[in-house]
């Protein structure tokens, strides 16, 4: 079901998402973000977990949300986030070991192509009442592990890469060099408790600031057909399914040969 991909993280998902009560009103205000003056220095080690930082980070008014790149000590929040949302079935130990494993990954840092980049953004809501317990405290044998492992008191409630690498995207001319200008969004994934509050929204609309500060002019992403809240946000962003011939020799994420992928892209808006 799950093969490393970059960054040993799967580049789409296909879990199955139950859709639950819409509540209508709660982020429209959401996603009218302002930039405030929050330093940008990034701590120490941030190159490990985002590729470069090159933005502020967003408080998206109203919501206390704010998102910005990975830093180190993130590392094992975006494990569980991405563990817990993309495979939330696993049981002990498979989970801890699938969190572990991500946790080293994203420890050791990224490795892209020359002239391409990526980042690892991050959906912090301070005022998330973390469910995480202590790893040190609780007894591993008893626990229930779905987003309940914590190595740290943090808040991470969502988590997106994006990335200029366009591995699935076709290449260009005979030399079959990579597309440029088309950043490619993955792992866009919330905590279940977070959900539904926007922050999803408030990702993407990072990750395409994130692209069109690369010079971007679209983003792509691939999203299984069979999962309805992804589709549907990606077309409430104004993502257009776009239809690839049958006989293309695109890449296609390969995480399960069973699942469907719709390839989507959106022009980068303009700022
Ligand atoms: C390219 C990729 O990475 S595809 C992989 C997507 N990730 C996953 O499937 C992992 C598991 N799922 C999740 O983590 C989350 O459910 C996500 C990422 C799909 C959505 O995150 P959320 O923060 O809940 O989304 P957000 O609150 O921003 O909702 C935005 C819109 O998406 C749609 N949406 C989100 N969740 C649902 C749902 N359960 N049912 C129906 N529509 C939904 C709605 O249109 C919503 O807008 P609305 O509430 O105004 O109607």
């Amino acid at each position: 079901m799950m093969p490393p991909a970059l960054l040993s993280l799967p580049r789409s998902s296909s879990p199955s998402v139950s859709p639950s009560p819409l509540c209508p009103g709660r982020r429209s205000a959401a996603v009218q973000r302002h930039r405030p003056s929050i330093p940008s220095k990034p701590a120490a080690g941030i190159c490990y977990a985002s590729q470069a930082v090159e933005l502020l980070p967003s408080l998206y008014p109203g919501t206390g949300v704010v998102v910005r790149d990975a830093k180190l000590e993130d590392c094992w929040e975006v494990a569980d986030t991405h563990c817990s949302s993309f495979f939330p079935g696993y049981k002990f130990p498979l989970d801890l070991v699938l969190r572990l494993d991500r946790y080293i990954a994203l420890l050791s840092g990224f490795s892209v192509p020359p002239g391409c980049t990526r980042s690892c953004l991050v959906a912090v809501n301070p005022t998330a009442a973390n469910s995480a317990i202590s790893i040190e405290c609780g007894d591993l044998r008893d626990a229930e592990f779905h987003g309940k492992y914590g190595l740290s008191k943090g808040s991470v409630a969502g988590i997106l890469t994006v990335d200029t690498v366009a591995d699935f995207l076709p290449r260009r001319g005979r030399l079959k060099q990579r597309r440029t200008g088309i950043a490619y969004i993955a792992n866009v994934a919330v905590r279940k408790e977070e959900r539904r509050k926007g922050i999803a929204k408030m990702l993407v609309a990072e990750a395409e600031e994130r692209a069109r500060s690369w010079g971007c002019r679209s983003v792509a992403l691939h999203c299984d057909v069979s999962n309805l809240a992804a589709l549907r946000l990606y077309k409430s962003q104004g993502y257009k399914s776009i239809r690839v011939p049958e006989d293309a020799k695109w890449p296609a994420p390969k995480i399960d040969q069973t699942v469907r992928y719709e390839f989507m892209m959106k022009l980068v808006p303009k700022s």
